[in-house]
């Protein structure tokens, strides 16, 4: 006999394509919102080609399953063209759920857990100074300088490597490899994931360009993972090897466990930072300086902040952070009002469930609509403007009573960010240097002011829209400590 089950609210589709044509194809965070709104409810089901799809639109929702029930919904969706055919799997971020994901973040966790982070803040700090002479020197690529910033600080934490120019060797292997994982994760945007299949036709076949961009790829993917490894694990060998995430994961290696594992385990977990890292931290920052232009009100107050600590002669450091709660605000503020990844990470259940009176079989997508959490204007009064002081007290201390934007900008349960402690910390670090030493406004161009589209891309991460800027020192001595710190002083 049949067992009828509820499902929770959602548009009803058609047979056997289900919801198919009503799936969003841009910003898909606002429409699950809205429907959200109009079925007035904060689970929306829907059905697409027999996959059975849940979003999550409220901070309740998100932790009644992702975080208290994260033993069942910690998986990941697996696709024959990222997984199969390119082997974007190394990057253990879309890694389904089990002992071989478990490996990398345990690896990934010993080097950046809240402890380990300060041993990297050096890094932090001389790539934020050179974005700082960057920017002045080149407003207009505000983009390429932050991807340089955040890529060089990876690469120099996770191997050591000193990343000089967007033109470094090992920054454009990684950029090479990395644009074919926007390409594979469009959804919808290769059919052999819907029919496996296809994957045996030849290649000369047509229809199967699919084939030739994974022959093109997967070198690159490979190429990528193995470089910057085989490098350091040769310079351990040489005893060469300088102080990196990377040579300390291959000295730490068990020897009774297998070597060829362990090493496998090291190589992915390692460069999945730059992965997870690089890209996420622009954006970020970008939405940072974004909000600057936009706000400058809040743009200065910060600068008195700065001053206040710094007596502006010096540039601020991480140990002045429990003194500065305005910067550490803003930061959680840009996460919150633009985050990264507005659906996070889809999750997949891995057994059956029931919620709220609604069944959920094993292998469903779960969203968590960070979106939405973090515009609920029941938690975040007038989500859509920018406003700091939502995480602080009359007194200007952090607020420990108001809803936290960290808990969705980072995802959700077991598939948290693992690079979460890292990323605050650069932000911060990046944002203090700007304060302290640079005026970022809305560039005038033949006596009128240029506005920002404020507009942002549209996909797994969203990005401002590249937007012009101007940049000028705050004051001579401001100009003194970018010169001097840019020659390593
Ligand atoms: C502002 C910057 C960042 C944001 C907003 C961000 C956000 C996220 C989100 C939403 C996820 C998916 C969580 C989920 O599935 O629920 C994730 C996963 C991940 N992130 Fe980040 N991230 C940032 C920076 C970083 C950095 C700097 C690193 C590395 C140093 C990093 C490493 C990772 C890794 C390894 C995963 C995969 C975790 C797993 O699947 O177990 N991220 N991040």
């Amino acid at each position: 006999k049949r067992q009828r089950h509820r499902f929770p609210p959602g548009p009803r589709g058609y047979p056997v394509i289900g919801s198919v044509l009503q799936m969003p194809m841009q910003n898909a965070w606002l429409t699950y919102q809205r429907w959200g709104r109009d079925y007035g409810s904060d689970i929306i089901y829907l059905n697409v080609l027999g996959k059975h799809i849940y979003i999550l639109n409220s901070a309740n929702a998100v932790y009644d399953l992702l975080e208290k029930r994260s033993a069942t919904y910690s998986d990941r969706v697996v696709t024959t063209m990222a997984h199969e055919l390119v082997k974007w799997d190394k990057n253990f971020a879309l890694l389904p759920y089990g002992d071989f994901w478990r490996e990398h973040r345990k690896a990934f966790h010993r080097q950046f857990q809240p402890d380990m982070v300060p041993k990297y803040h050096s890094h932090m700090y001389k790539q934020a100074r050179g974005l700082l002479g960057r920017l002045l020197a080149q407003p207009n690529a505000l983009r390429k300088h932050l991807r340089l910033m955040a890529g060089a600080t990876i690469l120099g934490v996770c191997y050591g490597i000193d990343a000089q120019s967007e033109n470094d060797h090992y920054l454009q292997i990684i950029e090479q490899a990395v644009h074919s994982l926007n390409e594979v994760a469009k959804p919808g945007a290769y059919l052999v994931d819907f029919l496996p299949i296809l994957k045996y036709l030849p290649t000369w076949m047509p229809g199967t360009q699919f084939k030739r961009d994974a022959a093109t790829w997967r070198p690159q993917v490979d190429l990528m993972f193995d470089e910057p490894f085989d490098v350091v694990k040769q310079s351990l060998d040489d005893g060469t090897a300088v102080d990196s995430v990377c040579a300390s994961l291959l000295s730490e290696m068990d020897e009774r466990k297998d070597k060829r594992y362990q090493e496998t385990v090291i190589k992915q977990a390692v460069e999945t930072a730059y992965i997870g890292g690089a890209d996420t931290t622009v954006s970020a920052l970008s939405t940072f300086v974004l909000a600057m232009v936009l706000n400058p009100e809040v743009q200065r107050t910060a600068q008195k902040h700065v001053d206040s600590v710094t007596g502006g002669d010096r540039l601020p450091t991480i140990e002045d952070r429990d003194s500065l709660p305005y910067i550490t605000a803003i930061i959680k503020e840009a996460l919150r009002w633009r985050p990264v990844l507005p659906l996070a990470v889809p999750h997949i259940s891995t057994t059956d469930d029931e919620y709220r009176g609604y069944h959920i079989p094993a292998g469903s997508i779960i969203m968590g609509n960070a979106w939405a959490v973090l515009h609920d204007g029941s938690r975040y009064p007038n989500p859509d403007s920018f406003d700091p002081t939502r995480f602080l007290t009359l007194a200007g201390e952090l607020d420990r009573d108001a809803p936290d934007a960290l808990e969705a900008a980072f995802g959700f349960g077991r598939r948290i960010c693992a690079g979460m402690h890292f990323a605050l910390d650069s932000m911060w670090i990046n944002a203090a240097y700007v304060f302290a030493t640079l005026d970022i406004a809305k560039p005038v161009e033949d006596g009128r002011v240029i506005e920002p589209s404020g507009e942002y891309t549209t996909g797994l991460l969203e990005q401002p829209l590249p937007f012009k800027i101007s940049v000028a020192p705050r004051s001579k001595i401001a100009e003194g400590l970018i010169r001097q710190r840019e020659h390593g002083d």
